[in-house]
């Protein structure tokens, strides 16, 4: 299985958000997006989504999402958003990750098994805790971790978050992503996510995608992708990068900036 977009882009009101790329992640793999502010990362990711008016082609299991019924694109894709307004309901969280599992269908019967992948889903994230709580009683940081088991326990095969770590404290930075990465690994399915934190990406992610003013660079692995050049160049940020932990790391060191950025 592999995502693989053919001239994708994101026009919306003329004007072109994100300009005509290619793309192949295959499955197991963890694509990081990254790039300043207003560049097009969140508006890339609900073209895929369907939450913006995406062209061209978008295939996932002989799937176009950008021609999909709303209901097979919710069988295939899990999204986290930056906004977490809509979670703000009078429901529980076991009743949301009941509700997750309807896939958006009207008339909705809770099934045997959406009981236990429920209560799995939200052990696996050690959530357990908060199940009878309303998400409006949470903190934002736990909200977020509950935005991601409301889009796991779908088991999506593309999973797409958007920021999930701009709330979190650094231990459940670490651990959200480590469920993130050995999620994506064991069940064989794709996860994009964009992340500002370049340490992040490097860590957890395999390749990098990054979008300057809606245009993609070419796609690699983050330590080839996210070099003190590109970063110069993109961010106008002097960066150094140094070997950590005897090199099983490689982190970015912000030294200056270099020109006054756009956004
Ligand atoms: N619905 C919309 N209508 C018109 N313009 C939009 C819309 N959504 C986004 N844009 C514009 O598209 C550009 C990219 O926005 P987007 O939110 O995708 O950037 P981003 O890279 O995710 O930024 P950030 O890192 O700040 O979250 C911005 O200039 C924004 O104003």
């Amino acid at each position: 299985m592999s995502l693989n977009l053919q001239n994708y882009q994101v026009v919306i009101g003329g004007r072109q958000i994100v300009q005509p790329m290619a793309l192949t992640v295959l499955a197991g793999e963890v694509l990081a997006v990254l790039g300043p502010n207003g560049a097009g990362k969140s508006t890339f990711m609900k073209g895929l989504c369907g939450l913006r008016p995406a062209q061209g082609q978008a295939m996932i299991e002989d799937v176009d999402l950008l021609h999909a019924s709303p209901f097979v694109r919710s069988q295939l894709v899990g999204y986290v958003a930056q906004d977490l307004a809509h979670l703000s309901v009078q429901m529980s969280v076991f009743e949301l990750m009941l509700l997750a599992q309807s896939g958006g269908r009207h008339a909705w019967r809770v099934l045997k098994d959406n009981f236990a992948k429920a209560a799995e889903t939200l052990e696996i994230l050690g959530l357990t805790r908060f199940a009878n709580l309303k998400p409006s009683t949470l903190s934002g940081g736990e909200r977020q971790m509950i935005a991601l088991a409301l889009a796991l326990v779908r088991r999506p095969k593309l999973l797409l978050l958007d920021e999930p770590t701009s709330a979190l404290d650094l231990a459940n930075q670490l651990h959200m992503l480590d469920v993130v990465q050995a999620y994506t690994r064991q069940y064989n399915i794709i996860t994009l996510v964009i992340l500002h934190d370049m340490n992040l990406a490097t860590r957890y992610a395999s390749k990098a995608l990054v979008l300057d003013r809606g245009r993609a660079l070419p796609v690699g692995p983050c330590r080839e992708v996210l070099t003190p050049d590109m970063i110069a160049e993109i961010y106008g940020v002097h960066c150094q990068v140094v070997d950590v932990d005897g090199g099983r790391f490689s982190a970015i060191y912000p030294l200056e900036r270099r020109v006054s950025p756009s956004a």
